[in-house]
């Protein structure tokens, strides 16, 4: 069985961390949601975190994308994370290849953002705007968009959720091209096992406030993690185990 439980531990990928966390703390009022978590991802590496509902999970992925304070420890990152949430938050009034360029510092941000654009797919879009599109479409622009800032950490939290299943799976699809070509570093948040099985090179699983469960995929043929394996370190009994 190629599972361990391991806190922290280093990890195959030789480019460097994309993002270090220490003995991480994170609290609302007199509530502790984080404990003292370790965690590290390097870059080029897919992350997929599991957990049930209300263990911590966007508030890892909202403390490490330097959205809310800390209580305690450390968070390096050698530079700024972007983030595509579930919902696209594209801005309504520009069209989409302004809305990929915000914030852009480079000379030609049009030219930048075409080019990021072109990428997932939309490269004749430049013009349009968002609320022409789809869905999946939607998500493509925000994942452009996130692309284009050149990210050694790329934060994603459940940004294929609210897709129908054919477009998650184009999706993942290209998510996967888009990592591969641009190597940040991945932290995914999802409730769905096959999605974190089909994506990531490593699964964990949160409890308590800390990473209770890790698994790192083995891509060279042999057995990966089982579903069931996977739903009953989230507490799940499958029909079929009952
Ligand atoms: N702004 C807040 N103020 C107080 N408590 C909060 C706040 N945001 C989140 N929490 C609490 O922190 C805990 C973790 O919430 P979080 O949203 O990180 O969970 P999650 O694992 O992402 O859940 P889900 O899978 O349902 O999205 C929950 O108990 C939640 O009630």
């Amino acid at each position: 069985m190629n599972v361990h439980v391991a806190p922290q531990s280093s990890t195959p990928f030789e480019s460097g961390p994309a993002v270090v966390v220490s003995n991480l703390v994170r609290s609302y009022v007199s509530r502790v949601v984080i404990e003292k978590l370790n965690l590290r991802i390097d870059r080029g590496e897919f992350v997929a975190l599991l957990g049930e509902s209300g263990c911590g999970k966007t508030t890892l992925l909202r403390a490490l994308a330097g959205l809310d304070p800390i209580q305690g420890g450390r968070i390096v990152a050698p530079r700024r994370p972007a983030v595509v949430f579930q919902e696209h938050r594209l801005l309504p009034w520009d069209n989409l290849w302004r809305n990929v360029a915000l914030g852009l510092q480079v000379q030609d941000p049009r030219a930048r953002a075409a080019e990021a654009l072109t990428e997932v797919g939309l490269g004749d879009r430049l013009e349009d705007w968002p609320r022409n599109l789809s869905g999946g479409q939607a998500q493509r622009v925000a994942l452009a968009r996130a692309l284009v800032q050149q990210p050694e950490l790329l934060l994603l939290d459940e940004p294929f959720a609210a897709l129908d299943a054919l477009t998650r799976i184009r999706m993942h699809q290209l998510v996967r091209e888009l990592v591969a070509n641009h190597q940040p570093g991945v932290l995914l948040v999802t409730h769905d096992v096959d999605e974190a099985i089909a994506l990531a090179d490593r699964i964990l699983v949160m409890r308590n406030g800390v990473i209770a469960f890790e698994h790192r995929a083995v891509r060279d043929g042999s057995t990966p993690i089982s579903r069931a394996e996977l739903l009953s370190e989230l507490g799940v009994v499958p029909h079929s185990a009952s």
